[in-house]
């Protein structure tokens, strides 16, 4: 179980973290989601005892993590792609951990099978790809069979299957009743391994909930429409709070409007609908919801198709 309690960083007059309080618990993946900056990853190194907080604590099954007496067989830490040295290799990097704490070189050779370094494990880690740093930092994580893993970034520059592999993985460690908190940008791949999401935007904590209840909370409604009238529908439709997207050459999707009213809508206007389906609204859809307004870097791009302002007001 992992704790914090009115948790904060300051760096300067930046504040990264700001006075949040949660609770992971054993038994689940919980994911940690938030936009660039938000303050996850400096949330994780305080948790681990790498940066200290400016005010409130946190704790790992009750302890904070310099208090534990052997940490690598407490809490296993994966916090940036790696901190090995370029000349060591992996082998001999893994050896030199495990010898801090008494651990084997069969568990050494273990978790080098598990994470799938094989022969490149004898190879200078300097040489590394990034998506075999990655399998590196999660072999030195579960060196000392953890009771709690704290993941940032895991599949960060993985392929296909290893980031399958890690799902899989967590989620296993996860029904032997350990701890894991794992952040990701990766929202489908979030959406299958976690059980529960804490998102945070710009230090604070926007949802903390099963992930089925985020995406539950969204508001949104997306609608796919057909019709062969798509200009005098979209005209119709147009009104604040609601966003209509050309999909194709006869169809629309409508966010902000019910299936019903969009139906009653098009038949007080005489416009024949041949298509009219409701969307699931995805992890995607409900974090951008939550996190719209607290991005700190944000893209000048829009990504989403929108129709452009005024042509809904045509024919
Ligand atoms: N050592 C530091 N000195 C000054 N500012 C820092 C330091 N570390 C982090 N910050 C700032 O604190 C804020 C939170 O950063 P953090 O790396 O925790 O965010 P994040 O959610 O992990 O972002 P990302 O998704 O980009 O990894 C950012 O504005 C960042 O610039």
């Amino acid at each position: 179980m992992i704790e914090a309690r009115e948790l904060t960083k300051r760096f300067g007059d930046k504040t990264a973290v700001d006075g949040i309080t949660f609770s992971v618990p054993p038994g689940k993946v919980t994911g940690f989601l938030g936009p660039n900056g938000a303050g996850k990853s400096t949330t994780m190194r305080m948790i681990v005892g790498l940066d200290h907080p400016t005010a409130g604590t946190v704790t790992v099954n009750g302890k904070p993590y310099a208090g534990h007496r052997s940490p690598l067989h407490e809490v296993g830490s994966l916090l940036e792609a790696k901190a090995a040295h370029p000349k060591r290799t992996a082998y001999n990097h893994l050896r030199a951990m495990a010898a801090t704490e008494g651990i084997s070189a069969a568990r050494v050779n273990e978790v080098i099978e598990l994470t799938g370094l094989g022969s490149a494990a004898r190879k200078r880690v300097g040489g590394y790809s990034l998506g075999m740093g990655q399998r590196l930092g999660l072999a030195a994580a579960l060196l000392g069979d953890p009771q709690t893993l704290i993941l940032d970034e895991p599949v960060n520059g993985l392929d296909p299957e290893g980031v399958k592999w890690v799902r899989f993985l967590v989620r296993g460690l996860a029904a032997e009743g350990r701890t894991v908190f794992i952040s990701s940008h990766l929202m489908s791949e979030m959406a299958v391994t976690a059980d529960h999401l804490i998102v945070i935007g710009r230090g604070r904590i926007l949802a903390d909930a099963p992930i089925d209840e985020v995406i539950a909370g969204s508001k949104q409604e997306r609608v796919l429409v057909r019709t062969d009238d798509t200009g005098a529908l979209a005209a119709a439709l147009g009104s604040p709070g609601v966003e209509v997207r050309r999909q194709e050459a006869d169809q629309l999707e409508i966010l902000g409007l019910s299936t019903r009213s969009i139906a009653e809508t098009a038949f007080s206007r005489g416009i024949l609908i041949t298509e009219l389906t409701p969307q699931q609204v995805s992890l995607e859809d409900a974090y951008m919801e939550l996190t719209g307004g607290e991005v700190e870097y944000q893209s000048q791009q829009r990504t989403a198709p929108y129709l452009p302002a005024g042509e809904g007001q045509q024919s």
